[in-house]
This record gives structure tokens, C-alpha cells and sequence, in this order.
């Protein structure tokens, strides 16, 4: 009877980032049901930029391994991945010999996607010996063409008719993998020593993602862990490949290393996760958190407690108004970019209102505040900050890839958004009378605006998502830049009134 949780033991070498190797086959037997365990063969320093050295233990060492695994568990199935040198695979062959669990995939690691030699070249022969060993072969193209000693396939048909004379020559099933292909599908085949048509074949459209560390170890350690469950290899290569193209697409989620990023293991139970209540860890809480100290600059801001418990000295207001309306001028402006650049028809609505709502309702209460002052409570043209914020504001919105000029427009809703709710608490504590800004502190704390800095603050996790690692560092860079210069304006009036040498306010 096929075991409810597969006992699996992966043979592989290792990567310390956690995507390929047998962290990737116990990340990926776990994600398909099973029950990991692992042998090392050899420890890989690598990351997913590339492979550093290598370091092979003594082979007495992993024969040890192994028979202390046999002689405690029963082994369901094996995935043998990465052997590197003949001894190694002399060990693991002989042990097969010995102790062959009832499901043997073998998966021919040769070079690492990020490249660097996995298998030194006087291993090519031995490696093909032992093909005879395994129910599956996984080999990538380049590797398919080293065990049937030809020419990388150029086509897919070629690959086919090439995964058939590997599969005859040492009587096993082959999966031939198109990943390697150039184009925009991917499609698998399991091919067969009786005869060159495929038992089975599936195709799919590329996934868009240069995160694709670890993908052979990842599907080869879970066809291991799926055939031993149903003993289906058609089946279980169908499930394989649906719960891997999740893994690819959801590869984003993961902010992991500045090269080939890993896949997305565990995405189902991610979102099992979030279905059972558990909070989704959102790229926008990891921002806030890392913007914490400057939100506290802010708050201690003389500018700020005065305008919260109402003291602030008017001239100071006036100021900080008329920098304010002209950098208004140039945020709208931003939002207009990102309107214009947004991929979809729900985002560029929420950006171009936005736009407008700025010009209109929020202008409209600083210019009849100006009004009010009288002549003269304008000033000349924008200050040093306000030129540097709305510059920054307009290069990211109009240069930068989408998720950075979202980064940057971010923090103008968010953080004002959350001095403002602070605001009104000052202003609640300070109590009595009429507050002179109140009119001004309701449009922060307003509902609506409350609103707007949700629906932005989602348009940023969800651009986050699909955004490769060094797009998502370049957020958070802006996205701190952008709440340095929002602690920069509210800090202005005064530095400015100062300048000016306005009476009253040392
Ligand atoms: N961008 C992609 N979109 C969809 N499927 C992909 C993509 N990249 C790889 N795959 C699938 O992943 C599986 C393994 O791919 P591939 O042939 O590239 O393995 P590999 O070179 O052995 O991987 P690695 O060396 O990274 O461990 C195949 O089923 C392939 O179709
Ligand atoms: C240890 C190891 N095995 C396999 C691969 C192939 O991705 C890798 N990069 N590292």
C-alpha cells in the first residue's frame, strides 16, 4: 500500500540560500506531502549569483549516511541529485545496489543554473553507468546531450528523439524538460526505452521570471515524492509541474539574493495561511517598519506638536502653507506620470483622481488659507526642499520602473496620513476651544484620505509581488528617501522663518 506521507530521502549537495540543492528537495517533498530526510554528497558555497567552491566530504562519510538512514527508515522513494565525482557516485551506486527503495529518481546535476561546474568531466562516464539505476532520469537539455554523448537539442522534437535514445540505451524513463528551450513554452515530455513517442507530454507558456534557482532539484525531489504516493508517473508529473508553475509565478514573493532568485516553495500554503486569518507578511509592513525612526523625528518636530496642540505661531503655518501648495503642484503632477504609466484601467483611475484631487480640494483649502492672511502671506517661489522633494518625485514617477514611483508617492498619503490620525489625538488632548487648524487637520484624519493611503499602500504590495529582488531594494530605497524628505518639509517652515529672521519665533 502506497504510504500516506512518503518517506523520501534526497542524495544532494547543498546551497546555504536555501533554493537548489537538498534544501530545495526537502523544501519541495514537503510541499508535495511527503517526509523529507537528506544525505549530503557535497558542500556547495553558492548563492544566486553564482557557485564558489565546492567541498566534497570523504565518501565513508556519506556511505555512513546512507545505511544510517536504511538501516532506521523505510525509504519510499529517493532522489538523487547532485554526485559531483566518480567516488561519490561509486558510493551512491553501490548502496543502490544494496538498498534500493522502490522509487529511484535520479536527477544528473551538471552545472548550477546560475553556472558553475556541479560534476567534475572525468565523472561524465560513471554518471551514465548508473543511469540504469534509476525508474526516472531529469536531466535539463545540455545535460540530456552529455549522457547520450551528442549535440545539445536545437528543437524540441530533436530533444524528444534524443530523451528516446538515452531512455533505450540504459533502459529507463526520461523526462525531457524544455526549460532550456529558447521561446515561450516550456513543455515536459516522459519518454520511454519501447518507443520514440512520448508516454505522456505536457506544454505551458513561459513563466516571466528570471527566478528559477533550484527548479530541476525542486521538480525532480517532487515527482520522487508524488510517484511514490500514487505510482503514476503521468500523474504525478502533471501535479508536479501545476504546483511548480506556482512556484515560479509566486517566485516574487520571496525577496532572496540579487541574482536567480529561488521558487516559491510553499505558495499554496501561503495562501492557506492567509485563508485561516494568519497576517500576510505585506512588503509595505517591512517599509513602515524600517521608516520607524524617521516617523519619530517627525512626531518631535516643534512644527508638529504646535500644529497638533494648536500653538504653532500663524507666520510659521503661512509658511509651511505656501510650500506646501507648490509642492501640491508638483505631487499631482507625479501622479499624473504614474496614471499615465499604471498597467491597469483600476490603478490609473485611483492615480489620475488623485491627481485631480490634489489640484482641487486640498489647493483649495491652503489657497483660501493664504487668501485669508492677506497680501503678501505668499512667498516668493519654491524652498530648498520643496524643489528637492518634488524633483525626486518626478524623476522616480517618470524614469524609474512603475513599483519605484509607487515607492515614492507612498509615504506623501502614508505618512501624512498617519501624522494626521496623531494630530487629531494632540489636538483631542489639548481640549478646549476652537483649534486654530482643525479645518486642516480634518482633511488628514478624513475618511477618504484614510482611504486613498489603503488603496495605495495595496497597489504597492501587489506591484511588490511581481517585482524581481533589485527592484524591490530600489522601492525600499525610495521609499525611505521619500519619508527622509516628508521629515525635511515639516522640519522647513521653521528652519525658514528662522532664516528670515521673523520676530518672536526664537
Ligand atoms: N520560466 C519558466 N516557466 C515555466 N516553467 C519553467 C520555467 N523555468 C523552468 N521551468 C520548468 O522547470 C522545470 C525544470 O526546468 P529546467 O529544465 O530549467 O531544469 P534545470 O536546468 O535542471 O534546473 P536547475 O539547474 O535550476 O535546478 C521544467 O519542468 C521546466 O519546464
Ligand atoms: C547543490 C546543488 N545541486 C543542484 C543545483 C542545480 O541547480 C545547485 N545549484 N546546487
Amino acid at each position: 500500500m502506497s504510504p500516506r506521507v512518503p518517506r523520501v530521502l534526497a542524495v544532494a549537495g547543498t546551497d546555504p540560500t536555501g533554493g537548489a540543492g537538498q534544501h530545495a528537495d526537502l523544501k519541495s517533498i514537503a510541499a508535495m506531502g511527503g517526509y523529507g530526510m537528506s544525505a549530503v554528497t557535497a558542500v556547495v558555497v553558492q548563492n544566486t549569483l553564482g557557485v564558489r567552491c565546492v567541498h566534497v566530504p570523504p565518501v565513508e562519510f556519506l556511505a555512513a549516511q546512507l545505511d544510517a538512514v536504511a538501516e532506521d527508515v523505510e525509504i519510499d522513494a529517493v532522489k538523487i541529485g547532485m554526485l559531483g565525482s566518480v567516488p561519490v557516485i561509486e558510493t551512491v551506486t553501490r548502496w543502490l545496489e544494496d538498498r534500493r527503495p522502490p522509487v529511484v529518481v535520479l536527477d544528473p546535476v551538471m552545472v548550477a543554473t546560475s553556472g558553475g561546474r556541479l560534476l567534475e568531466r572525468e565523472a561524465e562516464d560513471a554518471l551514465r553507468a548508473m543511469l540504469g539505476h534509476a525508474d526516472l532520469v531529469t536531466p535539463n537539455l545540455p545535460e540530456l546531450a552529455v549522457l547520450a554523448q551528442e549535440e545539445i537539442a536545437s528543437s524540441w522534437a530533436e530533444a524528444l528523439a534524443q530523451g528516446h535514445r538515452v531512455a533505450r540505451a540504459h533502459g529507463t524513463l526520461v523526462l525531457v524538460k524544455g526549460g532550456h528551450l529558447t521561446g515561450d513554452r516550456t513543455p515536459d515530455a516522459l519518454v520511454g526505452p519501447d518507443a520514440p513517442k512520448p508516454l505522456v507530454a505536457f506544454d505551458g507558456a513561459r513563466v516571466p521570471t528570471e527566478n528559477s534557482h533550484g527548479t530541476g532539484c525542486s521538480l525532480s525531489s517532487a515527482l520522487a515524492t508524488l510517484q511514490a504516493r500514487h505510482g503514476d508517473w503521468a500523474h504525478s508529473l502533471r501535479i508536479a509541474r501545476e504546483w511548480l508553475r506556482g512556484a515560479l509565478e509566486r517566485s516574487g514573493d520571496l525577496a532572496v539574493g540579487h541574482g536567480s532568485g529561488p521558487v516559491h516553495h510553499f505558495h499554496h500554503v501561503q495562501d492557506a495561511l492567509e485563508s485561516w486569518g494568519a497576517a500576510p507578511a505585506r512588503f509595505s509592513d517591512e517599509l513602515w517598519a524600517a521608516s520607524a525612526g524617521v516617523r519619530r523625528e517627525i512626531e518631535e518636530l516643534d512644527f508638529v506638536r504646535g500644529l497638533g496642540d494648536g500653538r504653532l505661531e500663524p507666520e510659521r503655518f503661512l509658511a509651511y502653507l505656501d510650500q506646501d501648495l507648490q509642492y501640491l503642484d508638483g505631487y499631482s503632477r507625479a501622479l499624473t506620470l504614474l496614471a499615465a504609466r499604471a498597467p491597469d484601467e483600476r490603478q490609473r483611475l485611483f492615480f489620475a483622481a488623485g491627481a485631480v484631487s490634489c489640484t482641487e480640494t486640498e489647493s483649495e483649502l491652503h489657497r483660501a488659507r493664504l487668501r485669508h492672511a492677506g497680501p503678501g502671506a505668499a512667498g516668493a517661489g519654491p524652498g530648498e526642499v520643496t524643489r528637492r522633494y518634488t524633483s525626486f518625485l518626478l524623476a522616480a514617477t517618470a524614469a524609474e520602473p512603475y513599483p519605484v514611483g509607487l515607492a515614492a508617492v507612498l509615504p506623501c498619503f502614508w505618512v501624512y496620513a498617519d501624522v494626521g490620525r496623531h494630530l487629531g489625538e494632540l489636538a483631542a488632548a489639548a481640549g478646549t476651544g476652537e483649534h486654530p487648524y482643525a479645518d486642516w487637520l480634518a482633511t488628514y484624519a478624513d475618511e477618504g484620505f484614510q482611504e486613498a493611503t489603503r488603496t495605495a499602500r495595496e497597489l504597492l504590495d501587489e506591484a511588490a509581488r511581481g517585482a524581481s529582488p533589485a527592484v524591490r531594494e530600489r522601492m525600499r530605497e525610495v521609499f525611505l528617501e521619500a519619508c527622509a524628505l516628508e521629515r525635511d518639509f515639516f522640519a522647513a517652515p521653521v528652519a525658514a522663518v528662522r532664516l528670515a529672521g521673523i520676530d518672536g519665533i526664537e
